[in-house]
């Protein structure tokens, strides 16, 4: 970045939680790279600078494991959007949500939304398991289309295989139903006291997505930032001050870079 340049300043900030494994980092890769690739378990968080339209958004992605449980806090500190992540194909990572996540969120904007999304998909739903990325598509993915055979649906097995990646074609027994998703996203609303916020009813704040095909990932996150543009605008008003930050007064405080500063 040159010399002295301003690194323009978030306008806004999204945060994703969720136990560990249930793809909050894959799909911020899947959104923000197009791409599905490998991760390793993220060590405490990263942010990713998005831009939308004129506005800055910042994405964090967080760490799932018990041992990074007390920095959720800290980064959902100033979140206008929580994104809570599960993995369809394991109750306990909904469980956790409630049990472990939500109080984390207290530190999140009085007007910060929620959103409840259940990824891995593929794993469980035949119509999740087409690539759903428009750069990704191609033509012999639409003949995949027409030859889809009716998938073979495993019973719900105790100890699913170790790697489902290895059941291309097969598909899990999925452990959350959407209503399970719907029911919780109800009690946040009630624990935030928004009961009354109409605007955002569970059938909009609830996604089933799969960062391996694509399948609802920009819905999800092109969803969020529509409905936190007001907050951005009202924040921007009562501001008025520059949209960017001096790096040189950042560099003095031993600023890091903005990309993906891990804390
Ligand atoms: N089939 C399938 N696998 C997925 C999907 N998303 C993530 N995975 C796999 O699930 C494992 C965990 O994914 P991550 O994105 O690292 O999970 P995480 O929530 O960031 O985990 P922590 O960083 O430890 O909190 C990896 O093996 C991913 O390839 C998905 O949509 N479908
Ligand atoms: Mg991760």
């Amino acid at each position: 970045m040159p010399e002295g340049s301003k690194m323009k300043k978030p306008d806004v900030k999204v945060v994703l939680l969720g136990d560990m494994n249930v793809g909050k980092t894959s799909l911020l890769h899947r959104y923000t790279e197009r791409k599905f690739k490998d991760t390793v378990s993220t060590v405490g968080g990263a942010f990713f600078l998005k831009q939308w339209g004129p506005y800055n958004i910042s994405i964090w992605d967080t760490a799932g494991r018990e041992q990074f449980h007390g920095l959720g806090s800290m980064y959902c500190r100033g979140a206008s959007a929580v994104i809570l992540t599960y993995d369809v194909t394991n109750w306990q990572s909904l469980a956790e949500l409630e049990e472990r996540f939500l109080s984390l969120t207290d530190t999140a904007n009085q007007d910060c939304i929620y959103a409840i999304v259940g990824n891995k998909a593929d794993l469980t739903d035949p119509k999740a398991q087409l690539s759903h990325d428009s750069i990704g598509v191609s033509e012999d993915q639409t003949q995949c289309e027409e030859e889809m055979t009716e998938p073979q649906i495993l019973s719900a097995c105790p100890t699913p295989p170790a790697s489902p990646e290895s059941l291309s074609g097969l598909i899990l027994h999925k452990q959350v139903a959407h209503e399970d998703a719907v029911a919780f996203y109800g009690r946040i609303l009630r624990y935030k006291g928004l009961e009354d916020k109409s605007s955002l009813p569970p059938e909009k704040m609830c996604f089933e997505t799969s960062a391996k095909t694509g399948y609802n990932v920009d819905a999800l996150f092109e969803t969020l930032f529509d409905l936190v543009l007001p907050s951005i605008l009202r924040k921007r008003n009562e501001n008025q001050e520059s949209p960017t930050v001096d790096l040189e007064v950042c560099r003095g405080a031993g600023g890091r870079r903005a990309r993906s500063t891990c804390c």
